[in-house]
């Protein structure tokens, strides 16, 4: 397969990777995530159980969870892609390993991530949706499709240069004139990185432990949360349960967590302005500047609807895969200010790979 071809199938994986985290979304906030009670399979079979003889067997294996068809429908569609995905991931690495100037690292990273993402597939159904393993398989999600988006930017084509000679392999860096201002912004990247990881385990923490409408007014919360902050709100190791379907902690613990959340959102602002301000001040990061501000201008949009309206389904997915959006943009930032700032290494990198 051509470097096209390599390339393609890994932009491929990222938009199937996508699909997966709206879907495994989708699974979350209709409740189906125990659509089916076991894992890999739906009531012991390897779809969902059609025929009366199988919708049977199924109620007798398990009394305690009457089948749902829509639901486990929504369950096994989520796995199935997921399982695509992971099929597309294996062959990736395939083909990292038959060409010598594929990147390995990336590949393999993706494949240990995707693995453990399935085991956390597991855990969910298995653990009765324990919030720890819920927002561990959000962050594994949104991790496999941050890797994806590296390695498809580091597979770009380069730029040929005129004359093969050594000084005229270096493209112009931005930061040529000042390597103090490319420290600031190299460091603003890296905590804006930091900050929308953050904001993004608070969301996931949000949703796995249903505080998503605990807290109905502008800006931060009706009741006295100041009172009722209960930092054990934030063990992620909590009491064992049956189920923790709808959520475990007590009142006060939920609207701790929100308004952790709606306050994470001012600091992010806050972050991601000033890395705007920086990124601004260089002319070939300006798109990826206001692309994040546009991003993050929805992201607050949607989030403030989830409040106001009582969490709409569409709403709730698209808040989901906006804060999925965010990390990408985060991440093709702090790729592309490591690539202008080492574009020597990069181009001898890569010289050295094509021979
Ligand atoms: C500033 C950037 C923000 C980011 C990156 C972010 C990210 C996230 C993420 C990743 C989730 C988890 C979604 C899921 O598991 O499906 C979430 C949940 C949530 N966020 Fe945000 N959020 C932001 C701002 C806000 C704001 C400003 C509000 C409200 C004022 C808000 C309200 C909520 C609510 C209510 C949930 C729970 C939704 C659910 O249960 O499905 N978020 N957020």
């Amino acid at each position: 397969m051509q470097r096209n071809g390599f390339r393609l199938l890994v932009l491929a994986a990222l938009i199937l990777s996508v699909c997966v985290i709206g879907l495994g979304a989708y699974t979350r906030l209709t409740e189906a995530g125990l659509g089916c009670p076991d894992w890999p399979g739906c009531y012991g079979f390897a779809g969902v159980p059609k025929t009366d003889v199988h919708q049977e067997l199924a109620a007798a294996r398990y009394p305690h969870a009457p089948l749902e068809v829509h639901k486990a429908w929504n369950e096994m569609l989520h796995r199935y892609v997921a399982g695509t995905l992971g099929i597309m991931i294996l062959a990736i690495n395939v083909l990292a390993w038959r060409r010598l100037e594929r990147p390995r690292g990336l590949p393999a990273c993706l494949l240990v991530t995707v693995v453990f993402q399935a085991m956390l597939g597991m855990w969910t159904v298995t653990l009765s949706l324990m919030p720890v393993v819920v927002m561990g398989h959000l962050l594994g999600g949104f991790t496999t499709a941050s890797l994806l988006l590296v390695l498809w930017l580091r597979l770009r084509p380069l730029p040929m240069p005129r004359s093969p000679s050594r000084s005229q392999l270096r493209p112009s860096s931005p930061f040529a004139s000042s390597t103090a201002s490319a420290g600031a912004l190299s460091l603003f990247a890296l905590l804006g990185l930091a900050v929308v990881i953050g904001q993004i385990a608070l969301g996931g923490w949000t949703a796995a432990n249903y505080a998503a409408v605990v807290c109905t007014q502008l800006p931060l919360c009706e009741v006295d949360w100041q009172q009722s902050f209960d930092s054990s709100a934030f063990s992620l190791i909590q009491p064992v349960h049956d189920s923790y379907q709808y959520g475990v902690l007590d009142y006060q613990q939920r609207v701790t967590i929100h308004v952790t959340h709606r306050i994470g959102a001012a600091v992010t602002t806050l972050v991601l302005l000033l890395l705007a301000w920086q990124l601004w001040r260089h002319s070939a990061l300006r798109q990826l500047a206001l692309l994040m501000l546009g991003v993050l201008c929805g992201q607050v949009a949607l989030g403030i609807t989830n409040v106001v309206a009582s969490l709409p389904l569409g709403v709730a997915v698209a808040h989901n895969l906006t804060g999925m959006a965010l990390l990408l943009v985060l991440v093709a930032v702090n790729v592309q200010v490591f690539w202008l700032r080492r574009p020597t290494r990069h181009w001898q990198g890569s010289a050295a790979r094509l021979h």
